[in-house]
């Protein structure tokens, strides 16, 4: 048998013992500072945020010369380098030494550890002073900061907060993520985040991911290595023109590839500075934000054909030469136009995924295999019918058809026929065909057309409700009380986001169930006339709270691909795999579904809680490694022998490091 290699492909630091705050490259620099400086003629390799000048320096100095020199350099003892007495037509060099220590160590959001730096590490570290005297533990902390974000009555805030402390300490950050999980996803994530992007030139104030315009066109490769990590496994890029349902936000869409990677590491594990957040900005054709003062992108008409895929190529181009064949590209909120030719150009060369499209489908399946639980039959013995013919529906829609076409052993042109979907013009048909977008036309099935979704729903008599509209409110009364009239428990997934764009909230979802049953129960001689309510299974894309009526409580569940990708992403990098492949996101599916429990189905639920969810992400992880080893996929060899533990073992740990004194 293999044995499990304990020293992590994922190189989690928890595995490699203490850690030092200091990075490779300032490892090797020696203990009594060195100042590099003097007129360098030019910068050279400044990846670590700290300038490396060698060869281009004309004198390397130690403190104790410059000091002598201070009297040939403009800018006097405070001000060596001359950066505060520079007049604004004269250039100055922003270097700064390159060991972190004293304040640099406290303004590492890596290292810093803000109280609980020990009095050792104070010591050692050149800290004293620069904390108050007492020294606290992270736990203390964590307790702190969920008190402080919980006094902010606006999302936003909490929001703004939430960063202002991944900028600053990222390991507090991630561990009060994961131990407030259910309550603080809302905040970095959907429906928050929606909000955060619409808003995000106003609170901008670092960079938090690389910005690539049409301005770096021929110069991406630099670009890249402008960012301060190089081991880089995992890329979320959009180019914000689908920003979840609130449409083209064009750079302010950055907030969401950030909310994705933190999600990548509070429930998959990834470690954070092996996680890059990129937007594309090719322009926007939001008039509202071209004329917003404060928008932060370029401020044009969004480009397209030759000009785009010039850009997106040397993009993915320059990804795979920076960080080679294996990492991991997640395509996430471009508009279906791009979304789906890009999936399809890159998937045969690069570790591509897009999540709007196998990640949703992934998830909804899941969710869907769950369900059976709960209303019985088989997938195939279900009817599906959807609003919205975008990414997210027709995605789900062939991932569901997959499924049924390998249980039922049935071609999958088949399988389709049982799924049907509604777009901005009404049912999808055949005598619609020559007008479809290429990716609607499978869909594409014999019906007279049918124009409105209650009409489309009397007609085709769907099981299942799926919402991928990007359109608020469109499940109508009439809509789900048909749903009723024909379902002992419809199944209804109202998946847009953020919550504003929910075909239906939870409350009216469960309400507009309450049919009056037909139903008189003989007892004895005592008729009951019963009235069965929120016989709906429902779940939606951003998370409702659960709905109190009638004393009976319902529990909404959140059908969303952070169930999927965090998990997802691990196992494929975990097993070294080059290619994603359907069946993987098939097996991340069962993997979901299997961690429903009786106790989740007995509220109702088809989604585990996501307080479980880096157990869940190391079930799915292994799982999804498993198919890649048994389709050839995986390099990373010997395949561990239990791939569950080995990746938990992968997981990134947000518990402080020891500093060496
Ligand atoms: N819960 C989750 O995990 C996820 C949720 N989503 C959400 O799903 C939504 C859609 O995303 P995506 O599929 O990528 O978007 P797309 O733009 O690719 O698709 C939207 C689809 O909805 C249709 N549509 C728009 N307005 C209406 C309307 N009034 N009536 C009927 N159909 C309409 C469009 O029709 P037409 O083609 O005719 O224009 C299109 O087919 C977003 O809100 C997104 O946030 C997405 C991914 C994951
Ligand atoms: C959840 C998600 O990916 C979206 O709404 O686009
Ligand atoms: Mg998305």
């Amino acid at each position: 048998m293999m044995s499990l290699n304990r020293s992590c492909f994922l190189g989690n630091p928890a595995v490699a013992g203490s850690s030092s705050p200091f990075s490779q490259s300032q490892k090797r620099r020696p203990a009594s500072l060195k100042v590099v400086a003097l007129i360098p003629k030019a910068r050279t390799g400044d990846r670590n945020g700290s300038v490396v000048m060698e060869s281009t320096l004309q004198e390397v100095k130690t403190e104790s010369e410059v000091v002598e020199l201070k009297s040939t350099v403009h800018g006097g003892v405070k001000d060596v380098y001359g950066e505060d007495t520079a007049t604004e037509d004269q250039f100055v060099t922003p270097w700064s030494v390159s060991v972190a220590s004293g304040y640099t160590l406290i303004r590492s959001p890596h290292h810093n550890k803000g109280l609980a730096f020990t009095e050792k590490e104070r010591d050692a570290h050149y800290l004293r002073g620069l904390l108050p005297p007492v020294v606290i533990s992270q736990e203390l902390q964590v307790k702190k900061m969920i008190n402080s974000i919980r006094q902010y009555q606006v999302p936003l805030q909490k929001y703004i907060a939430m960063m202002d402390l991944q900028g600053r300490n990222e390991k507090l950050f991630y561990k009060l993520l994961i131990e407030h999980v259910e309550e603080l996803l809302p905040v970095v994530y959907t429906p928050t985040v929606g909000e955060a992007c619409q808003k995000y030139g106003s609170i901008f104030t670092q960079p938090q991911g690389l910005f690539i315009s049409l301005k770096e066109k021929g110069k991406i490769l630099e670009v890249l290595r402008n960012w301060p990590e190089q081991n880089i496994q995992v890329i979320v890029v959009t180019d914000g023109e689908r920003i979840l349902g609130l449409g083209d936000l064009g750079s302010h869409g950055m907030g969401i590839p950030v909310g994705k990677l933190a999600l990548y590491t509070a429930l998959g594990g990834v470690r954070p500075s092996a996680c890059l957040p990129v937007t594309i900005d090719v322009g926007t054709n939001n008039e509202k934000l071209l004329n917003d003062e404060f928008y932060i992108g370029l401020r044009q008409k969004r480009a397209t054909g030759q000009e785009y895929a010039e850009l997106l190529h040397e993009f993915m181009t320059a990804v795979k030469q920076n960080y080679g064949e294996k990492v991991l590209v997640q395509f996430e909120d471009f508009a279906n136009h791009n979304a789906f030719d890009l999936l399809a150009k890159y998937a045969s060369t690069h570790l591509v995924f897009n999540d709007d499209i196998q990640g949703t489908a992934s998830v909804v399946l899941a969710g869907l295999l769950a369900a059976l639980k709960l209303v019985k039959g088989s997938l195939s013995e279900h009817r599906f019918l959807f609003l919205g013919a975008g990414e997210a529906g027709t995605g789900i829609a062939e991932l569901i058809a997959l499924e049924i076409s390998k249980q039922t052993n049935t071609p999958v042109e088949e399988t389709r026929k049982n799924i049907w979907l509604v777009d901005s013009k009404g049912l999808i048909v055949s005598s619609r065909l020559d007008s479809l977008q290429h990716f609607k036309k499978p869909w594409a099935h014999e019906h007279e057309p049918v124009g409105e979704l209650v009409d489309a729903v009397k007609s085709i008599k769907p099981t299942v409700l799926i919402g991928t509209s990007g359109v608020g409110r469109t499940f109508t009364k009439e809509v789900v009380e048909a749903m009723a009239s024909m379902n002992e428990r419809p199944i209804i997934l109202a998946l847009s986001n953020p919550t504003s764009q929910s075909e239906c909230t939870a409350e009216e979802a469960y309400t507009w169930t309450e049919v009056l049953q037909p139903l008189h129960v003989l007892l004895n001689i005592v008729s009951f006339t019963v009235y069965s309510m929120g016989r709906a299974i429902y779940c939606s894309g951003s998370p409702f709270p659960p709905v109190e009526y009638n004393g009976k409580v319902y529990y909404p569940g959140q059908a969303n691909n952070a169930y999927i990708f965090p998990g997802f992403g691990l196992g494929l990098i975990m097993s070294g795999t080059i290619r994603v492949h359907d069946d993987m996101l098939l097996a991340a599916s069962e993997a979901l579904a299997s961690m429903v429990t009786q106790e989740d189905f007995d509220k109702g639920l088809i989604y585990p809680p996501f307080t479980n969810i880096r157990k869940i992400s190391a079930h799915i992880a292994a799982k999804v490694a498993a198919k890649s080893y048994e389709l050839g996929l995986a390099t990373r060899l010997p395949e561990p022998r239990d791939l569950e533990k080995y990746a938990e073992s992968c997981m990134y740990s947000p518990s402080y490091r020891s500093f060496r004194s």
